[in-house]
């Protein structure tokens, strides 16, 4: 059973902020669409919340944050879902996994996204506030040689680093690693900001580029996101493209539904009118069956966010 929203788009994708702390202060941050809340979710509740969701049909969940890896019990959250999850995956900046890959690996966590958007030390503590580049390189690597897939999610920003593209795509190549390349986002009102205007770098003119050089191009079912194949002087690197804004395309194919810290169902990360509270009626003793109602609701008000 997969449940299907009022306009046509099958919900597989759970996508869990299990934090909205995080370790550094990247300046472009959507913090996941999440405001400031007062509690957060038990492993326990995570667990029973992905056990309804998998009973949905919902069988693909993200962890992510804030930064998932300063929870101290993420390795439990881990080894709770797993059961309920075929795809089990993480986004992370990456800083701690040097440490605690093995242990995620260990309890099942299948693949990482981790985020660098530049090689350049100097850079990189302009982006995030923090001058840690070597540690997330050698969490990277040490990443790589465990997980069956790791991305490295960079975000392209004008005159900041888009310049790095390329040694960007030799660098994944040369490790192993797919690179997703991801436009900024933000909401419709914040188009106008000096922020987006100064930083949006619109990827459509290197997706043309990519598709003269690539020897395959393929499209993911989630998005319809492009992937494409391009060789260089490392090998072929797998390069996907997240240009979101905008993008009817991407929204009519989004199959993901979120999870707030704070335990809210929210059916679009852009928006800010689209919240369900799952976690008060857990704690007040809620069956599985007045839960998987409230999946319901929630995904009765899934509509796309560019149309
Ligand atoms: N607009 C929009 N952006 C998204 C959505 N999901 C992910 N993104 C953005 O896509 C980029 C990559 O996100 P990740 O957390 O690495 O996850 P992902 O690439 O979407 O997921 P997988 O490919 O399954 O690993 C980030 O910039 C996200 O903000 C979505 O549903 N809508
Ligand atoms: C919000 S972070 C949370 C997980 C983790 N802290 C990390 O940085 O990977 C998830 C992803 O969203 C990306 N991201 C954050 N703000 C963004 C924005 N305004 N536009 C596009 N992507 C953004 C980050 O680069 C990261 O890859
Ligand atoms: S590490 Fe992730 S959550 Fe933290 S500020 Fe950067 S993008 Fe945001
Ligand atoms: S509807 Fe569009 S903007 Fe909203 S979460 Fe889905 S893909 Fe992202």
């Amino acid at each position: 059973m997969v449940l299907v929203d009022r306009f046509g788009r099958p919900v597989t994708n759970l996508r869990i902020s299990v934090t909205e702390e995080c370790n550094l202060s990247c300046f472009y941050c959507h913090r996941e669409g999440q405001m400031k809340g007062k509690r957060q979710m038990t492993p326990q509740e995570i667990e029973r919340i992905v056990k309804v969701a998998s009973n949905l049909g919902i069988k693909k969940v993200k962890l992510t944050g804030g930064e998932p890896t300063i929870r101290s019990d993420i390795v439990e959250i881990v080894k709770r879902i797993r059961p309920y999850v075929v795809d089990l995956s993480m986004t992370t900046n990456g800083t701690v996994m040097h440490r605690l890959a093995e242990e995620l690996r260990a309890a099942g966590l299948d693949r990482v996204n981790i985020s660098l958007d530049t090689l350049d030390r100097e850079k990189y503590k302009k982006i995030t506030g923090f001058d840690v580049l070597p540690w997330v390189l050698k969490g990277i690597e040490k990443s790589v040689k465990l997980f069956k897939l790791v991305k490295l999610n960079m975000v392209v920003m004008r005159d900041l680093n888009h310049e790095e593209i390329w040694d960007m795509i030799n660098y994944a190549a040369k490790i192993g690693a797919v690179l997703q390349l991801i436009e900024i986002e933000v909401p419709r009102e914040m188009t106008e900001s000096w922020f987006f205007k100064r930083y949006f770098y619109p990827l459509k003119p290197l997706e043309d580029e990519f598709s003269k050089k690539a020897v395959e191009i393929r499209e993911r079912r989630m998005h319809r996101r492009k992937k494409y194949f391009i060789p260089t002087e490392n090998g072929i690197a797998e390069v996907e493209v997240v240009r979101s804004m905008h993008n009817t395309v991407f929204c009519a194919n989004c199959t993901r539904i979120r999870l707030t810290s704070d335990g809210y169902l929210k059916t679009c990360l852009l928006r800010r009118d689209d919240l369900v509270d799952i976690l008060t009626p857990i704690r007040n003793g809620a069956t599985d069956e007045e839960l998987i109602e409230i999946f319901k609701q929630a995904i009765m008000l899934r509509r796309p966010y560019w149309i």
